[in-house]
């Protein structure tokens, strides 16, 4: 054990210890007393030498921690000295100070010593907790801000720490990038615009917000402001920089940019007209060059100028409830307005505004539209849609409309109003021998006729065809007042139609008829309307055509029944209730039977047999004729085959005669249809004639005469059915492969009474001889009639005096008794 001794001078000793700067207490080993303390350690813990001299050491309140004396302790008895034992000390005070306390054995006045020195270490620790502190401060900081950071070495530039923030912006995890630098990684997007960065920082000692691109791990490429600074970390030199990650802004921006790029250009290039005004002053602040070619002014003139200054707007109104709109809702789309151009031509347009602001100011942004050209073309295509194109009078539609509208005004007014059909009679003849460009003219003329007659207030429309309609509007007065009127403006117009017309050099006079329906009294809606003066004016036809009538309750039961009987017929044909009886037509020279017609019949469930004169009519009207008409041609071919083939006839000498209704022949497939038959049912051409009638060749001569000699060239014979009681030409009849006329019962039936019929009679035979035909008279009823006939030289005839029409069986029966 050493000991340093003292022992020589004593009192410089303590002089000495009581200034040693270091706190310093004197306490003797045997009894643990103190002998001293110094000003140091009076300074230091507060403890005077009244408070301590003499006393234990652990009599005072010095350790803080009684283990921590007994631990010095044992220390400086294993080793008689201590040093750099840290312990706190207690102050008088009660406040603890941290020391590192250095204990030796010295001797004085013999006695053994301790000299125990604190040196006070607490503001140290202190520090190097505040540090510590503000170390873990700044890695939780680091560590935790939401802002990327990293931590550079400022000599190597390699990364010392990431953050998480800067993990997650650019993906690089700490091990990605720890001990590498920011060109290892490829972390800038330009490495070449590193170095000036870099020579910025140096040069200001710091980053702030400095733009600059990097590249994220997995490459993409982040805008961001860098700030960085230069800080020293447990002594080294950092750089720490943070990262602001700008790219959406940029984008934004960028964004923002391109749409006021786009804007300009739009504006610029538009080829609408738009106009920046004011919306106070309504001054135009800018307008483009379509807006120049729109109204006319360049944009010296417009701009600084007011819009009524300029008068663009040509109602007043229009601008006001635009201004008004645009108040309201903020923006006013596609509105039509009326637009002045500067040389006072007036536009249509189509207005788009918005209320903007702009530099602060309100403003409207108009957009303007020139669609002058497509309304007319609409306004065209609106008229075409409600107007006929060939007289340029409403059409179905549109008369439909106007019914419609004084339909609803009438019982408000006490009025009445009155619908007029017309139908032009035989037109279809015109067309078809005059052709279709004089039918129009006709068409034009009649159109042209009517309005001329008519008020302003009433509606000449077309309905297509032959079909016109006038509706008399505003019509008032008692029931028979108003009968008289719309009577006398009917005739009024039937006149005027009937005068003579000169179409492309020919002179024409149409008659026609007209149903007349009034209204409310027969009915309150167009359909029904259209419906009765339909229905009326099918009876002026079904009497003789050329007059006028009134729709009549009785009338509308007419036509139910002849609905009622055109689905009859319907089901008949479906059902075939329909059957064939033949009347025999005789030589009477020789009392042979040459020939039978065929005629149709109907073998009704009800009603019995009934004859084709309660049912032809509407067989034709409804086009049933044409499956009618084949099932008799059919039936007509299998009726020959089956005499054939009983050898009741002989080819030579026999041939059934087939009416063949107007709409049959017409039909296009007819001759083929014919060819068919005859073919299908095996008989020779020659025992087979089609029976048509003068009206019906000269509806269409031309076509008839082609179909009739494609009939001809098969074997097929003709014979002109009712002959007198049409036009009777000579002229045409010479054209037509005819081989036979059949003379028209009403003549016969007079013959031997009435002069007129027998001179009929005679010029018919006189006819048919000079143009080398056969001749046949039909409706022979008397003796008498069969004797004038043969008298004239016509021996041929059928009707009642040998046989009324019978069936097959009896038919047979009457050959065979011949
Ligand atoms: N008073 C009188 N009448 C006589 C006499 N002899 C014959 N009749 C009738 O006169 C009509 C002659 O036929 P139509 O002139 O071709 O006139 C026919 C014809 O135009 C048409 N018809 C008849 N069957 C057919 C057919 O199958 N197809 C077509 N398209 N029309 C037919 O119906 C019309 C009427 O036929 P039906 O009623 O059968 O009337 C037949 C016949 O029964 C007589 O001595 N005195």
């Amino acid at each position: 054990m050493t000991q340093r001794s003292n022992n020589e001078h004593p009192e410089s000793f303590m002089a000495l210890f009581s200034r040693m700067p270091i706190a310093s207490m004197l306490t003797r080993v045997s009894d643990s007393r103190v002998l001293a303390i110094n000003l140091a350690f009076e300074r230091l813990f507060g403890w005077t030498n009244a408070d301590v001299l003499d006393k234990s050491s652990d009599q005072i309140e010095l350790w803080s921690s009684p283990q921590q004396r007994q631990q010095l302790l044992d220390l400086f008895a294993r080793n008689s000295r201590v040093t750099q034992f840290e312990c706190q000390l207690a102050c008088r005070n009660t406040n603890l100070k941290t020391c590192l306390v250095y204990v030796e054995s010295i001797g004085i006045n013999g006695d053994v010593c301790r000299l125990s020195m604190a040196h006070d270490i607490s503001d140290r620790i202190a520090a190097e907790q505040a540090l510590k502190l503000s170390e873990t401060k700044f890695s939780l900081l680091f560590q935790q801000a939401p802002e990327p950071y990293a931590l550079f070495d400022k000599k190597t530039a390699c990364f010392i720490e990431i953050n998480q923030s800067f993990t997650e912006l650019f993906g690089f995890q700490p091990e990605d990038v720890i001990g590498k630098t920011a060109k290892d990684i490829n972390f800038w997007k330009d490495m070449d615009a590193r170095p000036a960065v870099i020579e910025k920082l140096l040069r200001e000692g710091r980053l702030r917000s400095h733009p600059a691109d990097f590249l994220t791990k997995d490459g993409r490429v982040l805008h961001c402001e860098v700030s960085s600074n230069f800080i020293e970390v447990e002594n080294h030199s950092r750089t720490l920089s943070s990262f602001k990650d700008v790219t959406a802004r940029r984008q934004a921006e960028l964004a923002l940019r391109a749409s006021e790029d786009k804007f300009v250009k739009a504006f610029k290039s538009s080829p609408d007209a738009i106009s920046i005004s004011d919306m106070a002053t309504g001054a135009f602040l800018d307008i483009n060059e379509s807006f120049t070619r729109l109204t006319g002014y360049s944009e010296a003139e417009a701009i600084g100028r007011r819009e009524n200054e300029l008068d663009i707007w040509s109602n007043s109104h229009e601008r006001r409830s635009l201004l008004q709109a645009l108040g309201r809702e903020g923006r006013v789309s596609m509105r039509e307005m009326q637009l002045n151009h500067r040389s006072g031509r007036s536009l249509i347009v189509s207005v788009s505004a918005e209320r903007v602001q702009l530099d602060g100011r309100d403003c409207i942004l108009l957009t303007c539209r020139d669609i002058t050209e497509q309304k007319l073309i609409e306004a065209r295509i609106k008229h075409q849609a409600s107007h006929d194109a060939l007289t340029d009078l409403p059409n179905r539609l549109l008369l439909h409309d106007r019914l419609q509208q004084h339909l609803g005004l009438l019982e408000r007014h006490q009025l009445h109003c009155a619908l007029m059909f017309f139908d032009l009679d035989h037109f279809k003849h015109i067309n078809d021998s005059l052709g279709h460009s004089r039918g129009d003219a006709v068409l034009q003329e009649i159109a042209t006729r009517l309005l001329d007659e008519l008020r302003k207030t009433d509606t000449v429309a077309r309905l297509g065809g032959d079909e016109f309609v006038v509706l008399l509007t505003g019509l008032k007065g008692s029931s028979t007042e108003i009968v008289r009127q719309v009577r006398n403006t009917a005739e009024k117009l039937r006149q005027a139609l009937a005068a003579p017309m000169e179409v492309e050099g020919h002179t024409l006079q149409l008659g026609c008829s007209i149903g007349i329906a009034l209204a409310p009294e027969h009915g309150d809606n167009p359909d029904d309307l259209l419906k009765r003066a339909d229905i009326a004016l099918y009876q002026v036809k079904a009497s003789g055509r050329d007059g006028i009538a009134f729709f009549e309750q009785q009338m509308q039961i007419a036509a139910s029944q002849r609905l009622t009987l055109e689905t009859d017929l319907r089901q008949a044909l479906q059902n075939e209730e329909f059957c064939l009886h033949y009347q025999p037509q005789m030589d009477a020279s020789s009392q042979r039977i040459i020939g039978a017609e065929a005629l149709i019949r109907w073998q009704h469930p009800e009603r019995g047999l009934v004859g084709p004169g309660a049912f032809m009519e509407v067989l034709e009207e409804s086009g049933q004729i044409l499956a009618a008409g084949s099932w008799v041609l059919h039936e007509g071919c299998r009726f020959i085959a089956r005499l054939l083939e009983q050898r009741r006839i002989d080819p030579q000498q026999f041939c059934l005669s087939i009416n063949i209704s107007p709409r049959q022949f017409r039909q296009s497939g007819f001759v083929d249809e014919v060819a068919a038959a005859i073919s299908q049912h095996g008989i020779p051409a020659q025992a087979l004639k089609l029976e048509i009638t003068e009206g019906m060749v000269i509806q269409n001569v031309n076509d008839t005469i082609a179909k009739m000699h494609q009939l001809r060239n098969l074997g097929i014979r003709f014979a002109i059915d009712d002959f007198g009681t049409g036009y009777s030409s000579l002229s045409y009849l010479k054209r037509l492969p005819v081989d036979l006329l059949k003379i028209d019962q009403s003549f016969i039936r007079d013959c031997t009474r009435d002069g007129n019929d027998a001179e009929i009679v005679r010029a018919i035979i006189a006819m048919a001889r000079s143009l080398n035909m056969d001749l046949i008279a039909e409706g022979v009823e008397t003796g008498q009639q069969l004797a004038f006939l043969l008298e004239q030289g016509c021996s041929n005839y059928q009707g009642y005096l040998f046989s009324p029409a019978v069936t097959e069986d009896a038919f047979c029966q009457l050959l065979a008794g011949r």
